[in-house]
């Protein structure tokens, strides 16, 4: 044990034997090897495959135990050789594992006629109790013992009457040690003591009736027996320990046929072993974090996997085709944990006073006498006094302790001597040894004869502070390590969120899509059934083709008029645009002048019938003499007559004013004809030809005053021929029943129909 360094955690397989009423077949069998004794080398144990029952699974473990095995060769063959290591300071751990009824407790606890472990190692602890250390001191051994159970996940001291039995917490001391706090120990000075210490506590054990069995253990029982063994010549204890522990069978509710109250029992039962089972397989993996704390049970446990301590796992069976399934879950259980590697330590110490702290370890919680064997054992060793080389073979067992910031506290407090030390329970607490050995063989190195204790402070602080040093920079690369691990599972996270989260918006945006496509269809059908309604509403109020058929041609036309209206306004508008620029420009005797030019030329156009040209050529003169009445008298007229196609006919010049003209005419040139024909049919207005002279309105009477020498001004009234032409000619056009332009213009104040 001492050399191997590392220790696997030990199977052996027990098959009870068929009980009362159970039906026997072959399907979970013991098969012995060449070694055919109980317990023999080379054994398995075979199960049919549920599946398959041509297949057999075999599972070979170093003990196999058929239903005929005693308790005694159990003990013998894989109990009994450990209570040498448990003298030895080592931390044993010895579980019974398996489904409900498969005979754990039978395994540990036994009966009066067939006892089980703990009673045989009890007995045998105080039959091998060490009188002498292996140096050849004398020993004073004590043996105490403590007893709990975890019953649904909460821990209770089943050395305590039930009723007053409070829960006990679980802590972790300042280097990481597991212990359940105020948890009694009570040293035993005999086999009969414990007997009746046992029994009284056993009775306190949780335990019920179910289908499967009568005394089901509804908790987890962990009885620790501690013995110390105390050197008063070389001042210095050691102590080793065996955890016994009996586990609650995993239990299938179906079969159980289990109450509320044993369901509530069987779910903690249930998820510890699962927990178990999942420490169990993260240490096979080399899993960077054990899940111990998931649990109480594996928490205390700890140190029994991949711990300090040495492990035996008794995987207890059920024989029958009825328990084939929760066999096969115990033996793979039992195939992983049997990889399981732990690393034992010897759990000594000095228990020479401390000379001289050399830094706080007040600070970590424990006091000086304490917290300072650590340093002492160092110093011991740095000064090459004879402690120092028991402490160094010893702690060199251990090749990975777990390290820690206050080495002095690294060494176990006394769980022993009632109240005052012994009120915690220590079963898993282990010495730092890797730390320890690093620490004095820092110190060591450089020693010899003749060194101060100055020297030797500042050696052990160095160390220390290098140590510490390492340690922490262990820490923050651990922590670096942690962090980096939760932030990358943060952004995983946010990752995640940010896919649901446009997923959840590509989603949305669908969806908006279809809403606003199926209101657009919406839309549209609605639309359309609304053309249908107008459809149908004008199917339904149409008149008969006799009615309507007139009236819209009749609208027709009046539409094609309109249009044809605008289109000659526009011409209109154009060209009268042209001329008005042209007009603005001028003088107003050129204006005059260029007027009268038109109204010769449209004229002539007048009289050859060409009455459109005639038209526009009246229209141009008007932008030349906007205000003649009479131009706008006959632009109308003309107009009149072009669109109802009608001829026209210019009003004759009034016979006075012609007789009167051509007597002056006479009277000037002797021959003046041709200005006659020239007269004007306006009434008076005097033309030139074209490029000719303005005639002398002064030689017909009129005033200078009055432009295109209008009547009015002469004679104080209409010309009565004009009036009167236009006039019938509006009756006859009103007779026709044709639109004539009714002209009035207003003179004086005085409106008077032409
Ligand atoms: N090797 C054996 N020889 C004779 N009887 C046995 C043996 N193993 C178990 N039994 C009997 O089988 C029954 C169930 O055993 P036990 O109570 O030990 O099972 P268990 O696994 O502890 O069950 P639970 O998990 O429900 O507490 C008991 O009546 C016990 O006496």
């Amino acid at each position: 044990m001492a050399a191997s360094g590392t220790h696997k955690v030990k199977i052996a397989a027990r098959l009870r034997p068929r009980l009362d009423g159970e039906i026997v077949d072959e399907n979970i069998k013991v098969v012995h090897g060449a070694d055919s004794s109980a317990g023999g080398a080379g054994s398995t144990i075979s199960v049919t495959n549920p599946r398959d029952l041509s297949q057999v699974f075999k599972f070979p473990f170093s003990s196999c135990y058929d239903e005929n095995s005693t308790q005694e060769e159990i003990f013998r063959n894989d109990v009994e050789p450990l209570i040498d290591v448990v003298y030895s300071g080592v931390t044993v751990t010895i579980f019974a594992y398996g489904v409900t009824s498969s005979g754990k407790t039978h395994t540990m606890q036994g009966t009066r006629a067939e006892p089980g472990v703990i009673p045989r190692v009890l007995r045998t602890m105080f039959e091998k109790k060490p009188r002498t250390s292996p140096t050849g001191g004398v020993y004073r051994t004590e043996l105490a013992v403590s007893y709990m159970e975890i019953y649904k996940d909460e821990v209770y001291d089943l050395l305590v009457a039930r009723e007053s039995a409070p829960k006990l917490p679980v802590r972790e001391n300042d280097v990481g040690m597991v212990f359940v706090a105020n948890l009694s120990s009570v040293v035993v000075k005999s086999v009969e003591e414990f007997d009746q210490i046992y029994s009284q506590a056993t009775r306190n054990r949780s335990t019920g009736a179910t289908n499967l069995n009568r005394a089901s253990s509804r908790s987890h029982a962990v009885l620790t027996v501690e013995a110390r063994m105390v050197d008063d010549v070389a001042n210095t204890t050691l102590t080793g320990k065996i955890n016994l522990v009996d586990l609650a069978g995993s239990e299938n509710n179906k079969q159980t046929g289990n109450d509320s109250t044993r369901m509530a029992e069987s779910a903690a039962i249930n998820k510890s072993l699962s927990v178990l089972g999942q420490v169990v397989h993260a240490l096979n993996l080399g899993a960077p974090r054990i899940p111990y704390r998931n649990s109480k049970l594996t928490r205390i446990l700890q140190d029994a996997l991949g711990g300090q301590s040495v492990g035996l796992l008794i995987c207890n069976l059920a024989p029958g085709v009825r328990f084939r399934q929760d066999t096969l879950n115990t033996l793979n259980f039992a195939v992983r944990t049997k990889n399981v590697e732990n690393k034992p330590v010897v759990n000594e110490r000095d228990n020479r006073p401390q000379p001289k702290p050399h830094f706080s370890a007040q600070s970590v919680g424990q006091g000086p006498g304490k917290s300072a064997v650590g340093l002492q054992a160092v110093q011991a060793a740095a000064a090459g006094v004879g402690g120092g080389v028991v402490m160094k073979s010893r702690v060199s067992l251990a090749p990975a302790g777990r390290m820690s910031l206050a080495p002095g506290t690294r060494v176990p407090r006394a769980s022993f001597g009632g109240v005052g030390s012994g009120n915690h329970y220590q079963s898993f607490v282990v010495p730092g040894g890797r730390r320890l050995t690093a620490l004095h063989e820092a110190a060591a190195a450089p020693s010899g004869s003749g060194v101060t204790a100055e020297d030797l402070d500042a050696r052990i602080s160095k160390a220390v502070e290098a140590a510490v040093e390492v340690e922490v920079a262990r820490r923050l690369k651990e922590r670096e390590k942690e962090w980096q691990e939760e932030q990358r599972r943060l952004e995983g996270v946010i990752q995640e969120k940010t896919e649901e989260a446009k997923m959840n918006m590509m989603k949305e945006r669908d969806r908006e899509r279809e809403r606003s496509m199926e209101m657009r269809e919406r839309d549209m059908d609605r639309r359309e059934a609304e053309r249908s309604r107008e459809d149908e509403r004008s199917r339904e109020m149409s008149l008969p083709s006799g009615v309507l058929t007139p009236l819209l041609k009749k609208h027709r036309d009046l539409d094609v008029e309109l249009k044809e209206r605008l289109v000659e306004l526009e011409r209109k508008f154009e060209k009268g645009n042209k001329e008005t620029q042209l007009a603005d420009v001028l003088s107003p005797v050129s204006k005059k002048k260029t007027g009268r030019a038109y109204v010769a030329l449209a004229r002539a156009h007048s009289e050859k019938g060409d009455l459109s040209v005639a038209l526009d050529l009246y229209r141009k003169a008007e932008t030349y003499v906007p205000d003649n009445i009479k131009l706008k008298e006959r632009i109308i007229e003309i107009e009149w007559a072009v669109k109802n196609e009608r001829p026209y006919v210019p009003s004759p010049k009034p016979v006075k004013k012609q007789r009167q003209r051509r007597e002056k005419s006479k009277m000037r040139s002797g021959g003046g004809e041709e200005e006659n024909a020239h007269d004007d049919a306006l009434g008076g207005m005097d033309v030139e030809h074209e490029g000719g002279k303005e005639a002398a309105a002064a030689g017909h009477g009129y005033t200078n005053s009055s432009e295109f020498g209008v009547e009015l001004t002469n004679e104080g009234g209409l010309n009565s021929s004009v009036s009167k032409r236009t006039y019938d000619d509006c009756l006859e056009s009103d007779r026709v029943g044709l639109e004539t332009p009714v002209k009035k213009q207003r003179i004086g104040g005085e409106e008077v129909g032409m």
